[in-house]
């Protein structure tokens, strides 16, 4: 039965309505004018405005979908968007006469400037916190809006003006319904655009992980801005949608209920998901209204629903579904994104690797400390290009710590990080990711919700510099720049050898396969210097050898490689130098054969004076 559910929506064509990131504009609006056309053969007045009603929660939802369903963040307060969006409006029309589709910008521009203002000091702030702030920013925007005359105070701005166009005017429901389903069509292609593009990979990724999506160069607070000005700019939308075909906006209309019921709609439809939203909108307030001859059990029936479908449907009834498409092996050719004709594409490629034997990364005297505990202390290392070197020392030696300290995931307390003679010590992590430092970490860290493909597509987002201008593209050079760069990412994929593996989602991949997307994710961003944390973990010894002959071939483009692990054959197999690293201090660098000879090596990782070689470490035994 629950199967029958599942693929019942799972094979459904909604799944993809309007889930593409290539629907058309002139698509949309057509689909708009055809549900318009119908309700004027087919509908009353009382259907027409309940489908008004609909557009309103529509638009609502997608833009909270923006911001909660793509980035993650939960905006308890979102009808606060819709209330400035809607006053916005209703001011421009009545205190300035200014034509309803003038407003609209005009709207969207001060939501948007609300959306920075709120977001620039509270997206730094825990989920939870976040959560308080915005139904705090919710009350705030209402409750100013009860006090101030200028807004009408609680008796509200009215009566509106008619929105009217070239002497057209929008005044009977069914011309509401035409205006409130045109404006729908155009958010639709908005959300999706951006939920498909770049940002809204980039979106994903901070929604699922703090730490990823900066050592991949993603600006995650800029990018949290970004969404909330977007969800802001969408909830103008509705709110404009709403002054068009109400009579007057007070503050009754945008209480702490509303953005709970726009929240249920984001949440039951499937967050991400945009087809999943306009399903949930017109089931939210549509099925009330087909039950309201039950009176009496329309509550009872509807929460039966909602526990129904969070029983049986837990990610929404249409799960997102972020999936880009294999291009052809015609395509694949092109796997240049520099080369794709997208206007003024500016791909910032790393600056050539440091000539002359000169070191890339220089790091000098770095000590780190935890409150009380010293993580790093006083250690110096250097790496030149197109070598690699082997960071090793037991469990608890500091080693992650020095990568963190080097990527700007952590700041050294003292000390001096030099990339290619630039201090990035106090760099933020994206900064350094940008000027080329890419790395796995020690648990592979990925986005489960996306493919194999996107996962690594994610990096190309920094190496492009798109940034929004890849949602703003036309819908055939989207085509042609995502097939590129998926061709690219499949290639990269290919020479980590899962590329059959490219259109699955992590959970379904084994251990090994996921080190070896991060190590493909980690390539994509074309790196100058390349920091693995143990890759071979849960590799075969066939695999490891695979991975020796990869690191080599990397190396040999002049990349610089770090390897952290704890499989010493291997770490002698391919690395020239190594830096042994115990309690935090570095007690031994040079030729591996040599520094694993050395007694206290061999002591820091025994505890005795035992061989070292031939084996794999305790290191990795205990994990
Ligand atoms: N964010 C943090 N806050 C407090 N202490 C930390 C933090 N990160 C690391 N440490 C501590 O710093 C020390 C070094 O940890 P680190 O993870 O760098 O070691 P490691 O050599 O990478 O170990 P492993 O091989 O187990 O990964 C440990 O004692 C650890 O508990």
């Amino acid at each position: 039965m629950t199967n029958r559910i599942k693929s019942a929506f799972t094979d459904s064509p909604l799944r993809d309505l309007g889930d593409r990131a290539s629907t058309s504009l002139l698509a949309m609006l057509g689909v708009s004018l055809l549900i318009v056309g119908a309700l004027d053969l087919y509908g009353s007045d009382y259907v027409t405005t309940i489908a008004i009603g609909i557009t309103t929660y529509a638009a609502l939802g997608l833009g909270l979908n923006i911001v909660m369903g793509y980035a993650g963040l939960l905006d308890m307060g979102y009808a606060a968007f819709f209330a400035i969006g809607a006053y916005a409006s209703a001011i421009c029309g009545i205190h300035f006469q200014l034509n309803f589709f003038l407003s609209i910008p005009i709207a969207v521009v001060v939501t948007g400037i609300a959306g920075i203002i709120i977001g620039y000091p509270t997206l730094r702030l825990r989920p939870d916190y976040l959560a308080i702030v915005t139904i705090g920013f919710g009350e705030l925007i209402r409750t100013v809006a009860n006090n101030w005359d200028y807004v009408g105070a609680s008796r509200g701005l009215y009566p509106l003006p008619i929105p009217s166009i070239g002497g057209y005017q929008f005044m009977t429901p069914i011309q509401q319904a035409l205006l409130a389903f045109l404006l729908l069509g155009v958010a639709v292609v908005f959300c999706n655009r951006l939920g498909r593009s770049h940002i809204g990979r980039a979106w994903r990724a901070i929604r699922s992980d703090d730490i990823v999506p900066e050592s991949l160069g993603l600006p995650t607070l800029r990018l949290k801005i970004g969404a909330y000005i977007a969800g802001g700019a969408m909830g103008a939308l509705a709110g404009a949608i709403f002054a068009a075909r109400s009579v007057a906006v007070d503050p009754t209309n945008f209480t702490l209920l509303l953005s709970v019921q726009i929240i249920m709609v984001v949440v039951l439809g499937g967050l991400g998901s945009t087809s999943g939203v306009l399903i949930a909108a017109v089931i939210f307030v549509g099925l009330p209204e087909w039950l309201r001859e039950f009176q009496d059990y329309r509550l009872l029936l509807f929460s039966v629903a909602v526990i129904a479908l969070v029983e049986f449907r837990p990610q929404g009834m249409i799960p997102e579904r972020v999936a880009t498409r294999i291009p052809k092996a015609g395509a694949r050719a092109a796997r240049d994104t520099e080369k794709v004709d997208v206007g003024r594409l500016t791909v910032k490629e790393p600056a050539a690797a440091a000539v002359d034997g000169a070191p890339l990364l220089e790091v000098r005297g770095v000590t780190k400390k935890f409150s009380g505990l010293t993580a790093l202390e006083d250690v110096s290392m250097t790496l030149t290009a197109g070598r690699i070197v082997g960071i090793i020392g037991p469990n608890g030696a500091g080693k992650t710590t020095l990568v963190n300290a080097i990527t700007g995931v952590h700041h050294a307390t003292s000390g001096t990080v030099l990339l290619d003679g630039v201090d990035v010590t106090a760099m933020i992590a994206h900064r350094v990711a940008r000027r080329g430092v890419s790395r796995s970490f020690q648990t592979a860290r990925l986005i489960d919700q996306l493919t194999v493909l996107d996962n690594v597509l994610v990096a190309d987002y920094a190496r492009s510099n798109l940034g929004l201008r890849h949602a703003l593209l036309s819908p055939r050079a989207i085509r042609r720049y995502d097939a590129a760069a998926a061709a690219r990412a499949l290639t990269v994929l290919e020479r980590v050898g899962i590329d059959q593996l490219a259109e699955i989602c992590p959970p379904e991949l084994s251990y090994a396969d996921r080190r070896r997307v991060e190590v493909a994710r980690a390539l994509m961003m074309s790196p100058r210097l390349l920091i693995l944390d143990e890759p071979a973990a849960g590799m075969n010894p066939a695999e490891k050898k695979e991975l020796v002959v990869l690191l080599r071939a990397i190396a040999a483009e002049g990349v610089a490689i770090a390897l952290i692990e704890h499989d010493m054959p291997l770490v002698t197999s391919v690395a020239e130098d190594v830096v042994v690293l115990d309690q935090g201090r570095v007690i031994a660098t040079g030729d591996p054969h040599e520094v694993l000879a050395l007694p206290q090596v061999i002591e820091a990782y025994l505890g005795a004076p035992t061989a070292l070689e031939g084996g794999t470490r305790h290191g990795a035994a205990q994990r």
